[in-house]
């Protein structure tokens, strides 16, 4: 079987795996560097997973739709921060010609016979998941799409989505029979800070596929590229449904521990001393209460089981409830710390540390600080922020006043609320500040010498 003519590599030049015969003739196709492999985007995830793919693989073509990305990775750097051995590898790769970069998914796609999708799954206001961006690239790959090529997806979608949106897409746009291209699902557990750590085997790699044969050769690529076991489920669905229920485990467990936090004053308790000593015992494992739940992760996942059943999901419900409720619950904390002092909000200046969703990672989409700045300045605060991560205009987007991580004592704040503890906060000289109430919501900020609440244990 060719290429399509016109591919970005001479045509013949990647080989066809799905119905390529047994297993030991796919795992030497994909040992001996026969199949090239396109990922599709290159972002957080992407661009360590497209690392990882060329490392063991020889032959990647990531594809984004951001020149800059491509022009970044194409020069041999790396875009994604504070990703242990990211640079390095990446530079290496791009120097060995194992990796390049294009935004021309077309392009990929005909040189490519293994498409690894892993482009950004939002949701929309309405709390529905969007799949806007995977429906551009399915049909992009599908115009490049030859008999024998595979279909990986990896950003998480809604349960069925590989079957019954991936699949038809791909025959009605290819004009190939659903028997002659294999189509899987293969979730990114995966976290930033620590991508190519978990990519190459942190955790056990599940696969899902469409048909046996999808499956069968998921199980081989992946059993080649990562090194730790890789789980065949049952079919794509239940591939898809494990990614989400081990988001969904995540959000329901934090909002316990969210719930539990705000009860430190009325049980005159350190709930999470309470909490940590209880987990001591194999059966409890709860979270840490804290501000919020944020990233496009976990507030998001639940959206994707919820909008796709007809049964009731009470406890999803509940639980993205009380997340979005610790923001609120926060400011709450802020104006009745302050009230005991004698200062009232609308006299008050709260400076907000930290605005990305988690420590070190810049990104900060469903972050807690955006409803927390919103309630701070409806309840008439002059409200502050300041993270090492984001520039001012994306920090004043929210609402507040942007403050350099330098500039943070200079601004005499009657409160100070820490969101998200970046490592650049641990330098802060709290005897700089003046007699100022530390409102602690990850417990991160040790004893600063100042009166401090912390989210979960209460009044220092
Ligand atoms: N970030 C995480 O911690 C994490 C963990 C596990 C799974 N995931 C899944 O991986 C997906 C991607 O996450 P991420 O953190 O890499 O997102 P990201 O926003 O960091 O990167 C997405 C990349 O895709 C590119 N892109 C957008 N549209 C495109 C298109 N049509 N074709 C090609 N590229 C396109 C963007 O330019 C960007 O570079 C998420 O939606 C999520 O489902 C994320
Ligand atoms: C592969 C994949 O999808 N990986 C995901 C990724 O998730 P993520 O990057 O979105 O980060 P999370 O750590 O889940 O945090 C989300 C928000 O919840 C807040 N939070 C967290 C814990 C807690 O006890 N109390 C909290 O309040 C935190 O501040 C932040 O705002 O890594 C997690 C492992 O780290 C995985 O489990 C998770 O599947």
């Amino acid at each position: 079987m060719t290429r399509r003519a016109g591919g970005m590599a001479e045509v013949g030049a990647s080989t066809p795996l799905y119905g390529a015969g047994p297993d030991d003739e796919v795992r030497d196709a994909i040992e001996g560097r026969d199949a090239s492999v396109a990922v599709y985007g290159l972002g957080k995830m992407g661009l360590p997973l497209a690392a990882v793919y060329a490392a063991r693989v020889g032959d990647v073509i990531g594809v984004d739709v951001d020149e800059s990305v491509v022009e970044s990775l194409n020069g041999g750097d790396c875009h994604v921060d504070r990703e242990p051995e990211l640079p390095g590898l990446t530079t290496r790769l791009v120097e060995d010609g194992k990796l390049r970069a294009t935004s021309d998914a077309r392009a990929a796609a005909d040189a490519a016979s293994v498409h690894v999708v892993i482009v950004p799954t939002p949701v929309t206001d309405a709390k529905e998941p969007d799949l806007s961006v995977v429906d551009a690239v399915v049909e992009s790959v599908a115009d490049g799409l030859s008999p024998g090529d595979v279909v990986f997806v990896e950003c998480t979608v809604p349960p069925g989505t590989c079957r019954d949106r991936v699949v038809p897409t791909l025959v009605e746009r290819s004009g190939l029979d659903a028997d002659e291209f294999g189509v899987a699902f293969c979730p990114e557990r995966t976290s930033s800070g620590r991508a190519i750590e978990d990519i190459t085997g942190a955790y056990p790699k599940v696969v899902g596929g469409v048909d046996a044969e999808s499956a069968r050769i998921a199980e081989i690529v992946y059993g080649y590229v990562t090194d730790n076991e890789v789980i065949r489920a049952s079919d794509a669905r239940t591939a898809e449904a494990v990614k989400l229920f081990e988001g969904l485990y995540r959000d329901v467990n934090i909002a316990l521990a969210n719930e539990l936090g705000t009860l430190a004053d009325d049980l005159a308790i350190d709930v999470r001393e309470a909490i940590e000593t209880a987990n001591t015992q194999p059966f409890c494992d709860i979270h840490d209460p804290g501000p919020g739940v944020g990233g496009h992760c976990i507030p998001w996942y639940p959206y994707f089981v919820m909008s796709r059943v007809t049964e009731p999901t009470p406890l999803l419900r509940m639980a993205r409830e009380v997340n979005d409720s610790m923001p609120a619950f926060t400011a709450r904390i802020v104006e009745r710390e302050l009230g005991e002092r004698d200062t009232p909000m609308d006299r008050a200046r709260v400076l907000v540390l930290g605005v990305t969703y988690r420590p070190g990672v810049e990104e900060s989409r469903a972050t807690p600080a955006g409803p927390l700045i919103a309630e701070l300045n409806h309840r008439g605060a002059e409200t502050l922020a300041s993270d090492p991560l984001l520039d001012h205009d994306a920090i004043a987007s929210f609402g507040a006043e942007p403050v350099d991580v330098s500039e943070l004592v200079r601004t005499d704040p009657d409160a100070v609320v820490v969101v998200t503890p970046h490592e650049e906060f641990d330098a802060i000289e709290w005897d700089g500040f003046d007699d100022v109430l530390v409102v602690d919501g990850r417990d991160s900020v040790g004893d600063t010498g100042h009166r401090t609440y912390t989210i979960g244990s209460g009044r220092r």
